[in-house]
């Protein structure tokens, strides 16, 4: 009889370190086991005093079983035999398959793997006392580590040794010692770490059944998937979801929900999953009923191109992936359909024009600059219609504060401005969006009343799942609110981090008609940067708060890897000249030791240094590439961008230049410390963030150079480790 066999997650890891014939041999394995477990060219049989079986893959190797039930195995290990497959006594007392008493998922662990992984690390000097001598083996038990390691656990004396137990430790085991070992205290483990894998229904430790179905059980769901792991085609973030992020695909909410963490915590990779989960939920009509959606025209592109990557081109087709500005454009050219196309103005050539404007009307009360982002972000940004609108307005953040009659004349001067833009055929960004926002809110209204409803289906769409939702406008907001329905399950899904917030829409998602409250999640786990980045990148935000996106206070509490690296380089230069040469060095430094060209990238604060960083590495002879804002001009180069264009990349290796004071923060802000402090402390904040966001695009390696004087942002940085 035909079973179906899935591969838990450190299956892989084993299978993916043995020879290339042998990870042949497992993949004949696995197909025939899946026709006939039972032939008896496979061996299968239990192993002695445990509920595990082995069978046979080739000459020397044997596959370690569990059967959950008669028709559904798990394969958990591939071992060589001559690692004591002679004695099979010792065999059961090696491996112990458990259902973790906190998370109710199956865990697997490899005792001799994991004793000769630690004994492969250098030794402790001896006398060196337990690293978890302070804990009971209860205490750790209740905080998910695996009880068959608790023993091995108590002898641990350096951090050397734990990384050893770690490498071959169901993940939660290794979660939580490393936050120990890091001075977490068991409170904060448990509140940080514990609590948002626990399990949401009561453990039967003996029901494997059960335990394959909960989230914290990582295993390969088909055997597409099971075959993709076996050819070593397939990247990790396509099958094993970590606990926290598959509860949140899976999960049916009753209205909009947020999904919040720091950078590289795999906020994208949920939302990629929850698409492919709300696509199989649908009709099986063909129509596109979901839309995904993010800042940017190049992330937009990199998430069709990962959702194809995850669910197939069919199921990719059932979406709508654009990017929020050109999903706007799109609902206002579908009203006007007057062919006229727009010129859109960028951020400098709008406030030109609002000097322009004030200069042709002989008004010198106001500036130029000022207006322009009233006009961007209050008026446009809320989408606000009326002068009555606008004198009720929220202000928040947004600088001085403006008396009745100051709104009256701002008010005024907007209206003159939206003329002239009109008149000239020119738009922007924002004025797209709020437009597109009062088309979109006045269509919402006539489904709402009964009038329309467009080959029956009303609303644009039932599902909305938004990425780098931090960056959105408030406009972005009530153009989706309104094109799905208000009150419908599974409405809108979001996912992004205020930390890394860079162009300067705040928001709060109730006042927009987005109700959260109850439906939010935080990511804490990076699965990106070396411990050793993240502390680096987090001291760069130093004290400053947060909001999030809901008029509260977000936090990154938790916020941890469990990956270690090299401490970044924080280095300074007396001149650009000598900053060049030092950025050439290390690029050339990277690729002698091997690390391909389009690992690496340089992270600039301006287009010039970009320009100057491309001309320094041409003359070292080194290819580059620049990112543009629809993402990098080839492929094969280091890859060299403002700190704009990072955002959502990740490289191995990668250098901050220009980390100058007169660069980061940029000088212009200066001169509004005091005529405009609000307005400094955000721009203040929003460079700070680019920064941070720059910082966490590195994997493995990070250097921090700068000329001159050091950004005050790195006072931090620059401190530990
Ligand atoms: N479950 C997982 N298993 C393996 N890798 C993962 C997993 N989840 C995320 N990753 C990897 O971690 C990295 C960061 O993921 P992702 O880009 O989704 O994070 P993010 O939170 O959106 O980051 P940012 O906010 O910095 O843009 C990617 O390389 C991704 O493939």
């Amino acid at each position: 009889m035909p079973v179906t066999l899935r591969m838990l997650e450190k299956a892989e890891k084993e299978i993916s370190k043995l020879e290339r014939n042998v990870k042949g041999a497992v993949w004949d394995f696995q197909g025939k086991f899946r026709r006939e477990p039972d032939s008896p060219g496979l061996q299968l049989k239990q192993l002695r005093g445990s509920k595990l079986f082995s069978a046979r893959v080739k000459d020397d190797y044997r596959a370690i079983l569990a059967k959950v039930k008669d028709n559904v195995w798990l394969l958990l290990t591939v071992a060589h035999r001559r690692e004591s497959y002679d004695d099979l006594e010792k065999y059961a007392e090696r491996f112990a398959c458990e259902v973790n008493a906190v998370t109710g998922g199956i865990e697997f662990v490899d005792v001799l793997a994991v004793e000769n992984s630690i004994n492969e690390r250098r030794p402790p000097e001896t006398g060196t006392p337990s690293l978890f001598g302070a804990y009971s083996a209860k205490q750790l038990v209740e905080l998910g580590v695996a009880e068959t390691l608790v023993p091995i656990v108590a002898k641990l004396t350096s951090e050397e040794e734990l990384l050893g137990l770690i490498e071959y430790a169901p993940q939660l085991t290794g979660e939580v010692l490393l936050a120990l070992h890091d001075g977490k205290s068991v409170d904060q483990v448990r509140a940080e770490i514990v609590e948002p894998q626990a399990a949401d229904w009561p453990v039967d430790r003996d029901n494997l059944v059960e335990a394959l179905a909960r989230p914290a059980t990582q295993v390969t769901t088909d055997d597409e998937q099971l075959k993709a792991v076996l050819q070593g085609d397939f990247d990790r973030w396509k099958v094993f979801l970590h606990p926290t992020q598959r509860k949140l695909v899976a999960r049916d909410y009753s209205g909009p929900a947020r999904v919040s963490g720091g950078p590289g915590t795999g906020k994208t990779i949920v939302a990629l999953h929850r698409v492919a989960h709300l696509v199989s939920q649908l009709p099986d009509d063909g129509e596109k009923r979901i839309l995904l959606t993010t800042y940017t025209r190049n992330l937009a592109t990199d998430l069709r191109a990962k959702l194809v990557e995850l669910a197939g081109k069919d199921v990719a087709d059932r979406v709508d992936v654009v990017n929020i500005d050109k999903l706007a454009r799109k609902v206002v050219d579908n009203v006007e359909r007057s062919g006229r196309q727009r010129v859109v103005l960028t951020d400098h050539q709008a406030i030109d024009e609002w000097r322009a404007l004030l200069a042709e009307m002989g008004d010198t009360g106001w500036d130029g600059e000022f207006l322009a982002d009233e006009w961007s972000h209050v008026i446009l940004g809320q989408a606000l219609g009326s002068f009555t609108e606008y004198a009720r307005a929220r202000r928040a953040g947004r600088g001085r504060p403006l008396t009745r009659s100051e709104r009256m004349s701002v008010w005024q001067l907007a209206e003159r401005f939206a003329k002239r833009m009109d008149d000239n055929g020119w738009t922007t960004h924002a004025a797209t969006a709020a437009q597109a926002a009062r088309i979109e809110a006045e269509r919402a209204a006539r489904i709402a009343a009964g009038e329309l409803s467009v080959g029956g289906r009303g609303y644009r769409y039932l599902h909305v799942v938004v990425d780098e939702a931090q960056d959105l406008h408030a406009a972005h907001w009530k153009m989706l609110r309104a094109m799905v329905a208000e009150g419908s399950r599974n409405d809108i899904f979001c996912v992004g981090d205020t930390h890394q917030r860079i162009y300067d829409n705040v928001v709060s998602l109730g006042s927009l008609g987005i109700n959260i409250r109850g439906r939010s999640a935080r990511l804490t786990l990076n699965y990106r940067t070396t411990k050793q980045i993240l502390g680096s990148a987090l001291r760069l935000l130093s004290e400053e708060s947060y909001d999030d996106l809901d008029g509260g206070v977000d936090s990154l509490a938790g916020y941890r890897s469990v990956l270690r690296g090299a401490v970044p380089t924080v280095r300074g230069f007396d001149t650009l000249t000598a900053e060049l040469d030092g950025i050439a060095a290390q690029v050339e430094e990277w690729v002698t030791s091997g690390t391909p060209l389009e690992a690496i990238a340089v992270c600039v604060p301006t287009k010039d240094l970009v320009d100057r960083v491309a001309a320094r590495l041409a003359a070292a002879a080194v290819q580059t590439v620049e990112i543009t804002p629809d993402g990098p001009k080839g492929r094969e180069g280091v890859h060299i961008g403002t700190m704009h264009r990072f955002k959502g990349l990740e490289f191995q290796r990668m250098i901050i230049a220009g980390a100058s004071d007169d660069l980061l923060p940029r000088a212009a802000i200066d001169r509004r410390r005091k005529t405009d402090p609000t307005r400094y402390a955000r721009e203040f904040r929003r460079d700070r963030s680019l920064l941070f966001v720059a910082a966490t695009r590195a994997r493995d390696d990070l250097a921090i150079f700068w000329h001159g004087a050091p950004s005050r942002f790195l006072y931090g940085a620059q401190n530990g480790n």
